[in-house]
């Protein structure tokens, strides 16, 4: 018998709709609770209400306080982990647990797009289909998953593109790696293992920036000035900034200050391509990191970790750049 790991951490899953006003929060208890008792599979479940906030209020302190609960649990013999989590930062909490304990154990993330009172409701059917994949054979080795909406998606590539169709969680570029069926669970494509780091702790200023046409380097001064401890920028096409950005990243990067960059195109990697001034080629030879495949929301938690893992310079832009 498998013994699944629950861990409820809030979001629309664990939210109800005020009958009155239409506004969707947190009501006493969780709703998901009761539903527990009542699944009668083959598999025992260990459930722990371990927060209960909507998912804007999730912080990387959250998220090393999960990966700590799934080591221990680790340690108390469990298979898997199902973790239900608002939508909204989903892929960051799913992603921070795919490079730090990824590899242990299935870690399936889920939620919902609809509160449980609402009509067609997609909470419960999420939960128990979460439970069905982490407790599937195949789904070990996979590093975290997130299922929603009957499909199976990796932690690595997975993004909420919708603001509320159900169907909003999406792998640009690759696809799902599986599918949920009525009996089975399949996948039906190899993911390639990536580099896990443990980390102790999760702190650092790292903003993120946008790139557009005709920015100038006033924004990345600005930044620069104030105290940060990295820097990710979704840049234009394949990986170009505008050259008015330029001294401001020589001074970034002189002040060993990591600059990562990923592309503000919705699929395809960002890649040195163009020799122009701006142009990926000329930034990857200024010595900023492409962040091969990642989008910003998680390059960020990627550069968190290895700021956080006390690696050598030469360390950390090989764990960033690594084409996985
Ligand atoms: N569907 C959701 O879960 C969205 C909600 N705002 C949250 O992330 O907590």
């Amino acid at each position: 018998m498998k013994k699944i790991l629950v861990l409820h951490t809030g979001g629309t899953i664990a939210m109800a709709e005020d009958s009155e006003t239409g506004a969707v929060s947190t009501k006493q208890s969780n709703p998901l609770l009761d539903v527990v008792n009542n699944f009668e599979q083959d598999i025992e479940l260990i459930v722990e209400d371990f927060f209960y906030v909507p998912s804007p209020h999730i912080t990387p302190g959250h998220m090393l306080a999960l990966k700590k609960r799934i080591q221990e649990g680790v340690l108390e013999g469990i298979d898997g982990v199902v973790i239900t989590h608002g939508t909204d930062t989903l892929e960051e909490t799913a992603y921070f647990l795919d490079i730090t304990v990824g590899h242990l154990l299935p870690i399936v993330v889920t939620g919902a797009m609809r509160s449980s009172n609402e009509i067609g409701s997609d909470g419960l059917y999420n939960f128990l289909t979460a439970i069905r994949v982490a407790a599937n054979e195949e789904s070990v080795d996979k590093g975290a998953l997130v299922v929603m909406n009957d499909e199976i998606h990796t932690a690595r590539y997975v993004t909420k593109t919708h603001t509320t169709n159900v169907a909003t969680f999406r792998t640009p570029t690759f696809g799902p790696i599986g599918l949920v069926n009525k009996h089975i669970v399949s996948f039906y494509q190899q993911l390639i293992t990536n580099h896990t780091i443990d980390v102790t702790s999760i702190n650092g200023q790292i903003p993120i920036v946008t790139a557009y046409a005709g920015m100038g380097s006033d924004i990345l001064d600005l930044l620069t000035t104030s105290k940060i401890d990295g820097l990710v920028i979704e840049a234009l096409g394949a990986g170009n900034l505008p050259p008015q950005t330029l001294p401001a990243i020589d001074n970034l990067i002189a002040n060993n200050i990591p600059v990562v960059l990923v592309s503000r195109c919705f699929n395809g990697v960002a890649e040195g391509v163009y020799g122009y001034e701006g142009g990926g080629a000329q930034l990857e030879k200024k010595g900023v990191l492409f962040c091969n495949g990642l989008n910003s929301q998680k390059a960020r938690i990627k550069l968190l970790v290895a700021l956080n893992a006390n690696l050598s310079k030469q360390e950390l832009d090989d764990f960033m750049i690594e084409k996985v």
